[in-house]
């Protein structure tokens, strides 16, 4: 710490700052492994790097970058709680839309690899008005659209309007999700379901740090 730094109190919230802007001098050379011979703008989860961000994802901004983290997930018709492991990346390339990509894997009550989990991409679509379309497609035979909206500027909340899903795939009907960032710097999310015959209640809910940008 320099000495014009105001001293940090442990387990405040200018700790987790600190503790970020002290990641942030790690993670903001680093970028999404990069082909050097594309003959198109690579995407970029660094905002320092690649192509402008396009005007319309102003609102998205605080989004950029690869998040890690862990969670925990719940529902009804499973047993648990259990505590997964996470990453998201939220990338673009000069054009007005984020790409998005979710993996994740299970943990052990020790923080050990059980397996991967579920995996998720898609694309984040500012439109008119402040609004928000976002297209996610699951490993496991599903596909939704949602609609949603900033909430403050650091926060989204989406809802799906249509889900459909493969034959083979699980019965999920509707889902909601908010993402927020914590102190400023950390990315969190709940996410709620409405599947295998039950109410829209929480399935997913996780903490992320910045790994990117
Ligand atoms: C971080 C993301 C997620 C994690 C870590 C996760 C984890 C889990 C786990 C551990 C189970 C219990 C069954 C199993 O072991 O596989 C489960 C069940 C399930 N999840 Fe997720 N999940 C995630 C996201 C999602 C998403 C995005 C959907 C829907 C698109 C979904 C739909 C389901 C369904 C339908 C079940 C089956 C419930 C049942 O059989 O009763 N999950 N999930």
């Amino acid at each position: 710490m320099t000495a014009n730094q105001p001293p940090v109190v442990p387990g405040s919230g200018d700790a987790a700052v600190q503790a970020a802007l002290q990641r942030a001098e790690r993670t903001r050379h680093r970028n999404l492994p990069q082909f050097d011979d594309l003959p198109i703008p690579a995407d970029t989860a660094n905002l320092r790097e690649g192509p402008n961000l396009h005007d319309d994802l102003l609102a998205l901004l605080p989004l950029v970058g690869v998040w890690r983290g862990e969670g925990e997930v719940v529902y009804p018709t499973i047993d648990g709680p259990f505590k997964f492991g996470q990453q998201i990346t939220f990338a673009h390339d000069g054009r007005p839309f984020l790409s998005y990509e979710s993996r994740a894997w299970l943990l052990d009550d020790e923080g050990a690899v059980i397996r991967p989990a579920a995996r998720e991409v898609g694309w984040w679509r500012p439109g008119p008005d402040d609004t928000l379309e976002v297209l996610l497609a699951h490993a496991t035979g599903i596909t939704e659209i949602y609609y949603g909206a900033p909430r403050t500027q650091t926060s989204w909340e989406i809802e799906t309007d249509i889900v459909t899903r493969t034959a083979s795939a699980k019965e999920v009907n509707a889902a909601k999700r908010l993402y927020g960032l914590v102190n400023g710097v950390d990315l969190a999310y709940v996410e709620e379901r409405a599947m295998m015959g039950q109410e829209m209640q929480p399935h997913t809910s996780a903490y992320l740090r910045r790994v990117v940008g």
